[in-house]
């Protein structure tokens, strides 16, 4: 269990003093992946660093495994470092060593038997999938294949504890899925926590089982992924969730009326599956028009976003819209400065 209690860390500059993170409480459960989100300047790179006191802070307490590290001396940090992984946005390879050396590098600082050595680098490339460019150079290799010689790396002293750091910012989206992908079965097979900042929903969307979202140096906003999709508080969790779609309402050019109203509906796991909108047509005297719609497929569920207009006169849309309710829809009226 890692738990970070009333964390508080500041950056001092020659002219001025900048909060980089403040009270920021966290706990995070053996085996969680759990997603740290937030635009640029949020804090998330800070929040990681000090989770291996790459950064110290100046309050507060981290625990992993209920031990306190920001009290401990070089030698045991050390010790803890060995047990926490890292992964990085640009990979960071020795570009004058290949494959092999690279994931054997932290293996042979730490001493660790040649033979020993040999073995576990080839299980792990293989875990890896990139068994077959063993004697390859960084430069050879693409973006992907780079960062999963980089998870095999950080891989190598058997932690516990993975953070990676936008590690598939750099990357294609195709190849962030299998980087996703590679990320979750490692997990499951190694019995590893993995912490992962991203600026990305889909990242979250695809791998997480928690989030927490920052603003402004706070976590502003945390849970589990499925209840802050159907349910985000925030304006800027609701803007990182509208992101990943590209239904901008403004430009449909519909305004609500005395009889049309635009609704964003949101279904989440089996309400998605139930044909909602065809009896709302048929038991009420409205008229529906389907103007956008998504699914959003979670690592626990699903959570589905549609927006309808409904016409009909004021007592047949509230109706409806008990209707969705009873049915655990969530329905929001979208109001439109053009509104009337
Ligand atoms: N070494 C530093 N010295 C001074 N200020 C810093 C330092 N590192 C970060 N900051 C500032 O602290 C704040 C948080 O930065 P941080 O890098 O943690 O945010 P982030 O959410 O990771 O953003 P990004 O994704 O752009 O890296 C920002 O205002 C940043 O300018």
């Amino acid at each position: 269990m890692i738990k970070l209690k009333n964390v508080y860390k500041e950056y001092k500059t020659k002219d001025k003093n900048i909060v980089a993170l403040k009270d920021i409480n966290l706990n995070i459960k053996n085996g969680e992946i759990y997603g740290i989100i937030g635009l640029s300047g949020a804090g998330k790179s800070t929040l990681i660093r000090t989770i291996n006191r790459l950064e110290n802070v100046d309050k507060g307490n981290i625990y992993i495994n209920d031990i306190d590290i920001t009290n401990l001396n070089k030698k045991e940090l050390l010790k803890t470092r060995k047990k926490i992984g890292m992964i990085f946005q640009h990979f960071d390879l020795l570009s004058s060593k290949n494959v092999f050396h690279n994931v054997a590098f932290p293996l042979q600082i730490a001493k660790v038997d040649k033979n020993e050595i040999s073995k576990r680098v080839n299980d792990l490339l293989e875990l890896v999938g990139l068994s077959d460019k063993k004697y390859a150079y960084p430069s050879q290799l693409s973006g992907g294949q780079k960062q999963r010689v980089a998870i095999a790396r950080a891989l190598a002293n058997k932690p516990n504890l993975l953070l990676s750091d936008e590690a598939t910012s750099a990357l294609d989206p195709e190849t962030t899925k299998s980087i996703l992908e590679l990320l979750r079965k490692l997990q499951k097979t190694l019995n590893l926590t993995i912490i992962m900042i991203t600026h990305e929903m889909e990242v979250v969307k695809r791998t997480c089982d928690k989030v927490a979202v920052m603003e402004n140096g706070e976590i502003v906003e945390k849970g589990n992924v499925d209840e802050v999709f159907f349910n985000p508080k925030t304006d800027i969790t609701k803007r990182l969730i509208e992101s990943m779609h590209n239904d901008d309402i403004e430009e449909l050019d519909i305004t609500n009326t005395e009889n049309s109203k635009l609704f964003k509906l949101t279904f989440i796991g089996e309400s998605s599956k139930k044909p909602i909108i065809s009896t709302i047509a048929k038991d009420f005297n409205v008229e529906i028009n389907i103007l956008s719609g998504n699914i959003d497929k979670l690592i626990s569920t699903s959570v589905g976003n549609l927006t309808i207009q409904i016409n009909g006169n004021q007592e047949e849309i509230n109706k409806s819209i008990n209707f969705l309710t009873k049915n655990n829809v969530k329905a929001e009226v979208i109001t439109n400065e053009r509104d009337i």
